[in-house]
């Protein structure tokens, strides 16, 4: 195929066999040899613009001849064999790789992205396995075994400490600190065998994942109504001891995003009163090397996770709870602050 022009430009001499007029047999450069030559009869090789494809036409800018007219006819006319839409995923492929690497805030929004709609995916895969025992707490091994991976995908590392302290036959409950949707990473590290987590309701309806978390026996609660989560959460005192279940609750209710703990919820500490078992505080260091939804910063580093002793609750009844909350949130708080520091000093490349 060639522009009208083109066609019209060919050169006329004698000695110069007829051209088919193409882009693609460069007819302008036979236009630039010096007369007298005469070259074989040749056949046009095959036109690069099949039939019926949609590029886009340009006037020759040298009017069709000459030697540089020639050229640019034929590297615009490849490059127009290239559609609109081509070069919209071409644009996309160079600017978001761009983007991602000078833009942090962008960064951050990818990875989250990424973070929550992986897991929606791993749901999917999940949720035909988990269904084929039912709803039962050792689908919990599952979800934890598919997301184990996430951390490396992340770059980011978690350092266990006091694994003894979970050397206990019977139940307990774990309480623990919540920074970020990211504390499932250290609490899919570290999750006991037949644990399941206490839940905000919401999270039932988070399509694949809720789903996949029903599946797995995690606790859901209604945070709007007091009594329906306090007997919500009586009843898991007695499955507890009856099903021989362990049960991990995030005290503060809520994420805290500020590099602190906010004041502890008494519904975990009821619930090892009433089922008279011990409470195993967890403390996860602080992500703000690495991680704030403030900054939207979100790079690879380094989380440092703390099983601490046990806290027996056997013979404390419930007018013991506002101390015992009271004393527990104290020594995860101070472990926070001090293994914050730690976990920096030690990786003062986080944040890269
Ligand atoms: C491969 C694919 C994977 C897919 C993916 C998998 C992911 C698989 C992991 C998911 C992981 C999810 C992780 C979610 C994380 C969250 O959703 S965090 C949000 C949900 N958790 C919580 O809310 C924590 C538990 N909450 C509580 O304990 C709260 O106490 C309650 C029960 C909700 C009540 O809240 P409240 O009324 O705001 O607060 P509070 O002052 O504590 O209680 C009011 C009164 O009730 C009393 N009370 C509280 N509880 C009780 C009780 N049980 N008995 C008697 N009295 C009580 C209190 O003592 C208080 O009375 P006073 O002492 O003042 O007289
Ligand atoms: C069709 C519906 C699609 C819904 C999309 C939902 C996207 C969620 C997908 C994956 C999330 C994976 C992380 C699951 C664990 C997150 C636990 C969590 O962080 O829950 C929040 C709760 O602690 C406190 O919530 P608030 O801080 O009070 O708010």
């Amino acid at each position: 195929m060639v522009t009208p022009e083109g066609g019209k430009g060919a050169p006329s001499s004698a000695s110069h066999p007829p051209q088919a007029p193409s882009l693609c047999s460069h007819p302008s450069i036979l236009a630039g040899l010096p007369t007298g030559l005469s070259l074989p009869p040749r056949a046009p090789p095959p036109c690069s613009f099949p039939k019926g494809q949609r590029g886009l036409r340009v006037p020759d800018p040298a009017g069709g001849n000459g030697l540089l007219g020639g050229h640019l006819r034929a590297i615009l006319g490849g490059a127009m064999e290239i559609t609109v839409a081509q070069w919209v995923l071409i644009l996309f492929l160079i600017i978001v790789p761009l983007l991602y690497e000078w833009s942090a805030s962008f960064k951050y929004f990818c990875k989250m992205t990424f973070y929550n709609g992986w897991i929606l995916t791993l749901a999917v895969l999940a949720i035909p396995i988990c269904a084929v025992r039912g709803r039962n707490v050792e689908n919990m091994k599952i979800l934890r075994f598919m997301l184990l991976h996430i951390k490396y995908l992340y770059g980011i590392k978690i350092e266990v400490r006091g694994w003894e302290n979970f050397n206990i036959k019977e139940q307990y409950v774990v309480v623990s600190n919540h920074q970020s949707s990211l504390d499932l990473l250290g609490m899919m590290e570290i999750l006991p065998g037949r644990c399941v987590p206490i839940a905000k309701r919401e999270l039932m309806y988070a399509g694949t994942v809720g789903l996949a978390c029903w599946l797995a026996g995690v606790i859901f609660i209604n945070r709007k109504k007091t009594d329906d989560a306090i007997s919500v959460m009586s009843e898991a005192a007695q499955t507890m001891i009856k099903d021989d279940v362990r049960v991990w609750v995030f005290p503060e209710g809520t994420r805290n995003h500020d590099g602190s703990m906010l004041p502890f919820k008494r519904g975990a500490f009821h619930l090892a009163v009433q089922a008279q078992v011990p409470i195993i505080p967890i403390v996860m260091s602080s992500y703000r090397d690495f991680y704030s939804k403030k900054e939207k910063k979100f790079s690879t580093g380094k989380c440092m996770v703390r099983i601490l002793p046990r806290i027996e609750t056997r013979g404390l009844t419930a007018d013991d709870v506002p101390e015992l909350t009271e004393s527990v949130r104290r020594t995860m708080l101070s472990a926070f602050l001090e293994m914050s520091g730690e976990a920096r000093d030690k990786d003062p490349g986080g944040g890269q």
